[in-house]
């Protein structure tokens, strides 16, 4: 019998891309394709869906070419994507009605203001497990039936069709047949109940959105449907939004497993089994997957702006070519930084939930150059990893022994060293650092019986141990500058 594949699908923030993994979960090819973001104005991000579907088929297309395997081989398609990211279209002619609103996006504050003056807070929390923040997909669907012409009409009439991007991919994967989305994609949209697993009526009620726009709601290892390619029909067996991906890629299946992500932001992850959690330090409740008919949950800690600092250091200030030199310069300050960047290009995320912080530079003296910048950058993606670990550890009863990394900045020596130091943890890297694509890989795996979840933890390999080295007076001394710049750029546009 020929050997069998499984196709990720992972639609991040900053490109497309699609690998080939064989049945030992090792990658055999992988496609990436950067596509544009757009800035209409300050604190608005959006993406072209139709780029985001193109570029998305190119590397489908291109990866199973590098891997030089059969269409028919593929067993299973999995899907993992950008979380939050909204898109509105009409299911007559299949073309969005607007480009895709970015997680990242800030313009539905207000909305978000108006939410909190009506008192919903705590209702938000305990039924969404999420904070009322524009992060989310709700604010963003009700500012575009507000703002597009006759979307509210249309809406009302049932012919549009909301999604997050899983959803608006697996539409067109499936010849526009079927509009689902898995319970972790839903769970970010601030409209769902997660402990019901439904939709929120009272939520939809508040922000005007008819339920004929929402996906079916369906576990994250599940046959969704089917992709035809050269006349053979793949199943897409896995869905999920692309953190609890990398949670369930690492093998974090162990209530207390943790992981961090460092990618265009950085997100840290908790699994904590069947039940639900809630928050007392500023971190959210969201599902990690629905598998085998469980619901597991996690805590998360989303920071908005972390390898989209050192995107920042290249495209924007320019004085760095790519995000790999990053490592050289930084080295080559070889004293204490007294520089601290804090990038709240977005505002800030967890813990402290202000739309309103912008970013801020600290401590600059005549001999500052840009090495130092560059080191303040990469610092402060450890920094703000260590504000939102330290909200977990005030909400887990279980202390963490070591932290898993992955994503495309923990490539970086210095950066992975630093968060060790100042954390006073073992920070562990694996092999395969693609924990997205792989946890997108085993879902649908799983589901047309390749793996199952026990083996995947005997395929995981350790590329290295980064060990603190700083003393406990050294930890404290920076950690505490650094609380200072953050208390400084807080609520700063008002
Ligand atoms: N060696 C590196 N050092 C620091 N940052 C890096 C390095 N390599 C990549 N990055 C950053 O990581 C991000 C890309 O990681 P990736 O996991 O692909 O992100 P995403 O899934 O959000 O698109 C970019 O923002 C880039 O600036
Ligand atoms: O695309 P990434 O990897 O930056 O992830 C974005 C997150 O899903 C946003 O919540």
């Amino acid at each position: 019998m020929s050997q069998k594949y499984i196709l990720a699908l992972d639609q991040g923030t900053s490109s497309s891309r699609a690998a080939i993994v064989d049945e030992k979960g090792k990658i055999v090819s992988i496609s990436q394709e950067e596509f544009p973001q757009i800035y209409p104005q300050s604190g608005w991000v959006e993406h072209d869906p139709s780029e985001i579907l193109a570029s998305q088929l190119r590397t489908l297309k291109s990866v199973i070419e590098k891997a030089a395997i059969a269409t028919s081989q593929i067993a299973a398609i999995g899907i993992t994507n950008q979380r939050e990211t909204t898109v509105i279209w009409d299911k007559n002619t299949g073309k969005p009605i607007y480009n895709a609103i970015v997680w990242q996006d800030k313009r539905t504050a207000s909305i978000c203001e108006s939410l909190k003056e009506k008192g919903l807070e705590n209702h938000v929390k305990q039924t969404t497990g999420l904070v009322i923040d524009a992060y989310f997909s709700a604010t963003k669907t009700h500012w575009i039936l507000e703002n597009i012409p006759n979307a509210r009409e249309e809406a009302v009439k049932g012919n549009l069709l909301f999604g997050t991007i899983d959803s608006w991919i697996l539409w067109n994967l499936t010849d526009r047949k079927i509009h689902a989305t898995d319970v972790s994609n839903a769970s970010r949209t601030m409209l769902f109940d997660i402990k019901n697993l439904c939709w929120d009526e009272t939520l939809l009620t508040v922000l005007d959105i008819p339920k004929s726009l929402l996906p079916e709601v369906k576990p994250s290892s599940y046959h969704f449907g089917d992709f035809e390619l050269e006349g053979v029909k793949i199943p897409i067996t896995g869905i999920a939004g692309d953190q609890q991906a990398a949670l369930f890629g690492q093998g974090c299946f162990d209530s207390g497993d943790a992981k961090n992500t460092y990618g265009t932001g950085c997100f840290l992850l908790m699994n904590t089994g069947t039940k639900l959690q809630f928050s007392k330090s500023g971190l959210l409740t969201t599902i990690a997957w629905g598998i085998d008919n469980k619901i597991y949950y996690a805590l998360e800690g989303s920071v908005f702006v972390a390898g989209a600092a050192i995107q920042w250091l290249r495209d924007g200030l320019q004085i760095i070519n790519s995000a790999e030199e990053t490592e050289h310069f930084a080295r080559e300050v070889e004293e204490e930084n007294s520089v601290i960047v804090v990038p709240a290009f977005a505002g800030l995320g967890a813990p402290y939930w202000d739309m309103y912080a912008k970013g801020a530079i600290f401590g600059l003296t005549r001999d500052t150059g840009k090495n130092h910048l560059i080191k303040a950058t990469l610092e402060s993606l450890a920094y703000q990893t260590k504000d939102v670990l330290i909200a977990m550890q005030q909400d887990a009863t279980i202390p963490l022994k070591s932290l898993k990394v992955d994503g495309g900045a923990s490539a970086n020596n210095f950066l992975m060293q630093f968060q060790a130091d100042i954390l006073n943890t073992i920070v562990e890297r694996p092999k395969n650092s693609e924990s997205t694509v792989m946890g997108a890989a085993y879902l649908a795996g799983i589901c047309v019986g390749i793996w199952h979840q026990d083996e995947i933890l005997s395929q995981r390999e350790i590329d290295r141990k980064f060990t603190p080295n700083f003393t406990d007076e050294k930890r404290e001394r920076l950690y505490k500058k650094w609380l200072k710049a953050i208390e400084r750029t807080k609520n700063w546009e008002l």
